[in-house]
């Protein structure tokens, strides 16, 4: 049994995830249904789209009860499981018998907490289905976590910001890949920070079904990150196939093994081969033996900077004129011997273009950027408050994701299977 905790700490016995299915919108808006009947405390449970904006409302005046304990109580008559808009199943747990007041328990300091305050495990939500390698990031980042699969980035981060889980665990860069864009805009539009990171080799290999064979497959599916990190292994492979691109690499080898599909493999872990009864056809099958995938923890609180170990932080800005600002922006590192580790231009979604008068009397249109960077010290250090004092000056919006421990572990390389 395992319980959500409101913004305000209220506990609420809630509701548990059927082992493997992925949360969606759809999941969500139960989610709230939930909530709102857990308000008024009857014994009746129903789900529906139909009650979307109104359990919307209804979640935000649950969180504003503050005080007490509020309790779900099963339906009587209906299964464990129930059908969600015939996505995935949500398992409603019974609660201890109500006495006829409930009892009504102070909040403390503990309540207020981003961390679990009941002794149960660690929520980390992650894009993916089982055997994805955002879950395997999720368990290196959190070991004994309890891993939430959700079917989007988007919904990992409103997992988070809805008390469903209590962080989420995404890829923002691979080696071979580069960046994953996505996340990046999403750190933007959310507010959650980024509490740490890990980075996680990653081996890929090419799964079909049981008696597939090389030469009978006509299509190779898996995310697109999975795919660019495969590219030339592929083509080695001597396999005459089409590539397409699906949501993650796990889901990939669940859906071959659902349909059946003798003519398509899929490019995942070896744990998804296990999970989705595939065999494995290739063995490490990424193009370079050092693949790695480097994933930040994000959370609803920043942790408190320390400087007794290496930390690094994550900075958004934008700024309002041409590109020495730019210059100085980073100068402003430099001058205090502070390495950066990356820098990221995504564009101006706000404020796409630029449009500047030419002495010749044209104009000029030049695209707008908003830019992320990692720079190695901790938010604690005099030096990195000086520079960010400093870029402030310059720029028109500036933003600390995060200040957080550098993933310090030492990894080896995968082996590849075409011995690059
Ligand atoms: O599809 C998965 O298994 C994921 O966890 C996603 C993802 C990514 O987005 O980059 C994670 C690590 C690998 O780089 C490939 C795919």
């Amino acid at each position: 049994m395992r319980s959500l905790n409101s913004p305000a700490g209220v506990d609420l016995k809630s509701i548990i995830r059927v082992p493997g299915a992925t949360l969606t919108p759809s999941d969500r808006r139960a989610i709230q249904c939930n909530v709102n009947f857990s308000t008024n405390q009857t014994a009746g449970m129903s789900f529906g789209s139909g009650h979307t904006s109104g359990a919307r409302y209804e979640w935000q005046s649950a969180c504003s009860i503050l005080a007490g304990k509020v309790e779900l109580q099963q339906q009587e008559t209906a299964d464990d499981v129930t059908a969600v808009n015939g996505h995935a199943a949500l398992d409603l747990v019974p609660v201890e018998k109500r006495s006829a007041a409930p009892l009504r328990k102070p909040l403390s300091i503990a309540d207020l907490s981003p961390a679990p305050t009941h002794g149960e495990k660690l929520r980390v939500a992650y894009q993916g289905v089982p055997g994805a390698y955002s879950e395997a990031a999720a368990g290196k980042a959190y070991p004994g976590c309890d891993a939430i699969p959700c079917d989007q980035f988007e919904v990992a981060f409103q997992t988070v910001e809805l008390w469903i889980a209590d962080r989420a665990v995404l890829p923002v860069e691979n080696s071979l890949g580069g960046s994953i864009h996505r996340n990046y805009d999403l750190l933007l539009r959310h507010r959650l920070h980024i509490v740490g990171e890990v980075q996680l080799p990653v081996h890929h290999c090419l799964l079909a079904l049981p008696g597939a064979r090389k030469e009978f497959l006509r299509r190779v599916i898996s995310h697109p990150q999975a795919l660019s990190q495969c590219e030339h292994s592929l083509t080695k492979l001597g396999l005459n196939v089409i590539r397409e691109a699906v949501d993650d690499t796990a889901g990939a080898a669940e859906y071959i093994a659902a349909n059946n599909l003798h003519d398509t493999a899929a490019i995942a872990s070896a744990r998804a081969a296990e999970l989705y009864g595939m065999q494995i056809l290739a063995d490490g099958i990424q193009d370079d033996r050092s693949n790695v995938t480097r994933f930040v923890m994000l959370a609803r609180e920043p942790i408190i900077p320390r400087i007794d170990r290496p930390f690094k932080t994550s900075i958004v800005f934008a700024h309002d004129e041409g590109t020495s600002v730019l210059f100085k922006v980073l100068s402003a590192f430099a001058f205090r011997n502070i390495s950066l580790t990356k820098i990221e231009s995504r564009p101006h979604r706000h404020r796409p273009i630029r449009l500047a008068d030419d002495a010749n009397g044209g104009v000029a249109k030049h695209f707008e950027y908003i830019f992320y960077v990692d720079f190695e010290a901790s938010m604690a250090d005099v030096r990195a408050q000086n520079a960010l004092a400093e870029v402030q000056e310059f720029t028109s919006f500036l933003r600390v994701l995060g200040s957080y421990p550098m993933d310090m572990t030492p990894w080896s390389p995968s082996s590849s299977a075409t011995g690059e």
